[in-house]
């Protein structure tokens, strides 16, 4: 059976783009790792499924895969490819869009230039909802933890979900942070009872960051809009940066804002790179 896609990315971390209101398939998680091969099928960090919304509020459902296949709860930079894809493809007349995902509803808002402003709603800090274990099963909530690495000593880091869990660790160097060592083993932390995206930040100013995340079910990648929201949100959390931060990425920047309290809003580009049809 063949099914349309566009493949799409947000500053490098790609996607397949699946419209399924007009086409309708079912994805393994075989087949989802098959096409995500770089070599064998399609490639892709992240599959976006766009589906008929289950909720009376929302213009559509967004579900998102991992390359290994397993289902998560958010994306941030498929967030602003779904928004422009839906536009493109016509499925929906205006640039103000409703969204329901596994995590919770979203707003989004497609600018002329194909940037889109997300609204990413509130950050979840309560260490059982991230879900994070901290050490001694201490259930109150920090700024940052410490806990013990093997073969690396207490790291500290912050613990923060934006509907999928992220662990943020402040390094000197973003160049020679440990993301490729480190971040394997973070994502598999028993801390961490449903894994993490380990995200590795330097803070060039109090407005200003660079990131690396190494992402749960995928890797490094060359970006992680949900990676960026945490990353700014524990920064501020643990007073190293004001409400407005650029975030550098290895694939270009996106705008972070948190007033500390309310919802976090991301602002970012787009690129769709081609249509296509693959026999599933
Ligand atoms: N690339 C994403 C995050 C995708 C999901 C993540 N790997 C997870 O397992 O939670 C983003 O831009 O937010």
């Amino acid at each position: 059976m063949w099914i349309k896609f566009n493949k799409m990315h947000g500053l490098g971390n790609d996607f397949m783009v699946v419209d399924l209101v007009t086409q309708h398939a079912y994805l393994t998680p075989m087949q989802i790792r098959h096409l995500a091969d770089r070599n064998f099928g399609v490639g892709f960090d992240q599959l976006l499924l766009v589906e008929v919304p289950t909720k009376h509020d929302v213009d559509f459902k967004y579900r998102i895969f991992n390359s290994d296949g397993s289902e998560v709860e958010n994306c941030g930079n498929g967030a602003r490819c779904f928004a422009r894809f839906v536009y493109e493809q016509k499925l929906i007349g205006r640039r103000n869009i409703r969204v329901e995902t596994a995590s919770g509803n979203m707003t989004l808002e497609l600018t002329p230039e194909n940037d889109v402003i997300v609204n990413m709603g509130p950050p979840i800090l309560a260490p059982a909802d991230v879900p994070f274990i901290p050490e001694g099963n201490d259930p109150s909530q920090a700024v940052s933890y410490k806990i013990e690495v093997a073969g690396h000593g207490r790291i500290e880091l912050g613990a923060v979900s934006m509907g999928n869990p992220h662990a943020v660790i402040v390094v000197d160097n973003i160049d020679t942070a440990p993301v490729e060592t480190l971040g394997p083993i973070i994502e598999a932390h028993t801390s961490f009872p449903s894994k993490v995206n380990a995200g590795f930040m330097q803070v060039i100013n109090r407005n200003h960051i660079k990131l690396r995340v190494f992402e749960r079910g995928v890797g490094e990648t060359k970006a992680c809009g949900t990676g960026a929201c945490g990353a700014v949100v524990s920064g501020i959390l643990r007073g190293l940066l004001d409400h407005k931060v650029q975030v550098d990425l290895p694939g270009g920047s996106l705008t972070i804002e948190w007033d500390g309290k309310g919802d976090v809003i991301m602002t970012g580009p787009t690129s769709n790179v081609f249509e296509g049809r693959v026999n599933i």
